[in-house]
C-alpha cells in the first residue's frame, strides 16, 4: 500500500493566514495580541521552538516576547515575574516552557498563569474544559496532532485510536480531545505489557514517547494513519547529527495509509496551533473587558 504524507507545514501555512487575519480584526477593536514566552535555563529542544514561536508570531503580526530566566532562579522569582503579566493588559498571553528544573514546581507555575491568558491550555481550570468537551483551547502539539489525523478525512466516531504516551501535556490531552470527538481510546505507556497487541489494532496510531524507532512496520495495521509526535536528535555514525520521530520512519510508511514525517509534521502545526490560541485568548481578553465595560473607544 502506498501511503500519503501529512505535511505539517502546508497544514500550518493555511492555519497561520487566517490566524493574521483574526490578529487585524483584533487589532481594529483596539487589542493587538501580545504574547509572552518563558523559558528557564537553557534547553535546546525548547530554543529551537521558541525561534519558530518568535518566526510564527512575526508572520501572523502577533507581538512575541521572549524572556529567559537563569536555570537557577527561585519559585517566589518565576511567580512574581508571572502575576506581573497577569497585571499588564498589554500582555494577553503567556507561555511556560518546559521542561524548567526540577527544583521548580511546574504545576504551581502553569497555575500561577491567569486563565483567560493560558495560550496553551495547561492551567487545571484550562485542561479541565477538554474534559468537559469543549476543545477550542488546548495544549498545542496535542490540538496539532489531532487536527493532522483530521487531515486524512477519517471519520472520529468509533475510529480505532491507540495513544502511545500519557504525558499531561500531549498523551492525556489527545485522549481527551479523541473521546470527545467519539473516538474508542486505547492509551499505552511504559507500563503496557504488549505494546504491538494495541498498536496493531489501531486505525489511528498517535506516538508521543520520545524514543526514536520505536514503532516499526510489523506494530502498525496496513493502511493505519500514523501520527510521529516524537522530537529525537540522533547522532548518525559519521557524528553528524538529525532529528527524527519514534516512528520508524522507512519501514512504516510503506504500510501505513497516512504518516507525518518528523521534520516537518506535528511540529510546524504546534506552532501554528500557539498562534491561534495566542488569538482565542485575546478575544476572551476582549469580549470579558467589553462585557464589563463596553466596548474600547479610540484613543484610549
Ligand atoms: N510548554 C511547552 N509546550 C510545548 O509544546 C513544548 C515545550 N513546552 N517545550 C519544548 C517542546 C518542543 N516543542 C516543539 C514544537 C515545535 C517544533 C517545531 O517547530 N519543529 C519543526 C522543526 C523545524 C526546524 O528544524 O526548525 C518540525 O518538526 O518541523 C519543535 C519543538 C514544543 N514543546
Amino acid at each position: 500500500m502506498s501511503h500519503a504524507e501529512l505535511d505539517g507545514r502546508v497544514v500550518a501555512a493555511a492555519m497561520l493566514a487566517e490566524t493574521r487575519k483574526q490578529v487585524a480584526d483584533l487589532k481594529a477593536g483596539g487589542w493587538a495580541p501580545k504574547l509572552c514566552s518563558i523559558s528557564v535555563g537553557d534547553v535546546s529542544a525548547v530554543q529551537l521552538y521558541v525561534r519558530n514561536q518568535k518566526r510564527n508570531a512575526g508572520k501572523a503580526e502577533i507581538q512575541f516576547e521572549e524572556l529567559l530566566f537563569p536555570a537557577d532562579i527561585h519559585q517566589e522569582q518565576l511567580l512574581a515575574a508571572i502575576h506581573g503579566m497577569n497585571a499588564d493588559p498589554r500582555v494577553t498571553g503567556i507561555i511556560l516552557q518546559r521542561p524548567v528544573p526540577n527544583h521548580l514546581s511546574i504545576k504551581q507555575l502553569q497555575a500561577a498563569i491567569h486563565p483567560l491568558k493560558d495560550v496553551e491550555g495547561m492551567h487545571p481550570a484550562s485542561i479541565g474544559n477538554i474534559v468537559y468537551n469543549e476543545l477550542e483551547l488546548g495544549p498545542c502539539t496535542a490540538m496539532a496532532s489531532v487536527e493532522l489525523l483530521k487531515q486524512t478525512g477519517l471519520g472520529l466516531a468509533g475510529l480505532e485510536v491507540v495513544v502511545v504516551g500519557h504525558s499531561e501535556i500531549v498523551g492525556k490531552p489527545i485522549a481527551f480531545l479523541l473521546m470527545a470527538e467519539g473516538a474508542t481510546v486505547t492509551v499505552c505507556h511504559h507500563m503496557t505489557r504488549n505494546l504491538a497487541v494495541h498498536s496493531r489494532r489501531a486505525d489511528a496510531l498517535f506516538v508521543a514517547v520520545g524514543k526514536p524507532g520505536l514503532i516499526t512496520a510489523e506494530m502498525v495495521k496496513p493502511g493505519a494513519a500514523v501520527i510521529d509526535i516524537g522530537i529525537n536528535q540522533v547522532t548518525l555514525p559519521d557524528n553528524s547529527t538529525r532529528v527524527v520521530g519514534d516512528v520508524d520512519f522507512d519501514s512504516v510508511a510503506k504500510i501505513a495509509g497516512w504518516i507525518t514525517p518528523v521534520p516537518g509534521g506535528v511540529g510546524p502545526v504546534t506552532v501554528a496551533v500557539l498562534m491561534r490560541n495566542a488569538v482565542i485568548g485575546a478575544t476572551r481578553q476582549k469580549r470579558h473587558y467589553e462585557s464589563l465595560f463596553g466596548p474600547a473607544q479610540a484613543g484610549i
